[in-house]
């Protein structure tokens, strides 16, 4: 049965709409709980197969000025999602130690596709942000869904790769001592081992790093995924920080689409860099998605000899999403 939960409210205020699809997840409740922290959130929309009435009135009991409602199972998906701007899409199956992201292809493909499907069904006009893996190839299979339904916008669809962001400061703020929140570092092209490609040249502030160094950083922040799921030895793969990255991805989406200027954030997104047709590259947001794709930064000789070992493996991961939805 559908639940709908009010939070205490004393005024209507026209800030964003958000959908969790997969809010009982690792990483879907505590980033529908970041988001029902986030002032900018109106009503927040949690789906899922199993779990979300519970989670919903749990979160519901936060005293923030929003709305928390939920929907169960796929004959719910009309009210999820009707009346969404933006739907973030943490629905799937997470790795297990010995496996590639590429190897969640055949349980999750088919999740993003009838799930974006139904938000091209009943929020036509929304923003995606999809974080499910492998998002190389989710990103494309969510695009083909939108064109057979006649209704992509590329402005509007979007792959989270912020984890790789946040892993990036936070490694070089270890090194050199430094706050990490002070630290930028643009991570460009895909979201899976090699096709993972941090531009430490770009770095802000500049910072010295040697080149084994960049190596090191560079290995460390390709491989942290991998780190975690070991670690994790079943459990699953990143959940905490994944909340939080997402949380940061979607407030800068909102933000965009309330008018803030220079809001920036990388992520994978469609822009044809020597044809791969998706790539991750730092993104001005605007009130409708993209304002504009800022392309690549300025590359060290080292950063495109990454990206030349990147590319073949990123059109691969595209062209298995994009074969997927069209045979
Ligand atoms: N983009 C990124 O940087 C990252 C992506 N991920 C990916 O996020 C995904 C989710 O990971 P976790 O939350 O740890 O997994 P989880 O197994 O804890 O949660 C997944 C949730 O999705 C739900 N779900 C499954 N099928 C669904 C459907 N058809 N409709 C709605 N909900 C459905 C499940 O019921 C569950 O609540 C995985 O694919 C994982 O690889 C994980 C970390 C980082
Ligand atoms: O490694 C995984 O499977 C989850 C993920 O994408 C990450 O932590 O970057």
């Amino acid at each position: 049965m559908l639940s709908f939960t009010r939070s205490f409210s004393t005024s209507r205020r026209a800030l964003v709409k958000v959908a969790v699809l997969g809010a009982s997840g690792g990483i879907g409740q505590p980033l529908s709980m970041l988001l029902k922290l986030n002032p900018l959130v109106t009503e927040l929309s949690l789906y899922d197969i199993n779990h979300t009435p519970g989670v919903a009135a749990d979160l519901s009991h936060i005293d923030r000025n929003s709305f928390t409602k939920s929907a169960k199972g796929p004959d719910q998906l009309k009210a999820a999602l009707t009346g969404m701007e933006v739907v973030v899409i943490p629905a799937g199956v997470p790795r297990k130690p010995g496996m590639t992201r590429d190897d969640l292809f055949s349980s999750n493909a088919s999740i993003v596709r009838d799930l974006v499907d139904a938000v091209g069904n009943y929020c036509p006009k929304a923003i995606i942000a999809i974080v499910t893996n492998p998002v190389n190839s989710c990103v494309p299979v969510a695009a083909e869904m939108l064109k057979k339904r006649g209704v992509y916008d590329p402005k509007k669809l979007f792959g989270i790769t912020t984890l790789d962001l946040i892993r990036a400061s936070t490694f070089v703020g270890e090194l050199k001592g430094i706050d990490p929140m002070l630290i930028q570092v643009p991570v460009i092209c895909g979201h899976s081992g090699e096709t993972i490609v941090p531009v430490m040249s770009q770095c802000k502030p500049k910072i010295k790093l040697t080149d084994s160094e960049i190596c090191d950083l560079t290995k460390r922040i390709q491989n942290a995924g991998t780190e975690v799921v070991k670690l994790k030895a079943g459990a699953g793969s990143a959940t905490l920080a994944m909340a939080f990255a997402g949380s940061r991805m979607v407030d800068a989406i909102m933000r965009g689409i309330k008018g803030q200027s220079n809001v920036i954030e990388c992520s994978f997104v469609e822009y044809n860099y020597e044809e791969a047709q998706y790539f991750s590259t730092p993104i001005l947001l605007g009130p409708n998605g993209i304002e504009k794709n800022l392309g690549l930064p300025k590359l060290s000789k080292l950063e495109r000899e990454l990206l030349k070992i990147a590319i073949p493996i990123l059109k691969k991961n595209i062209k298995k999403g994009e074969d997927f939805v069209l045979t």
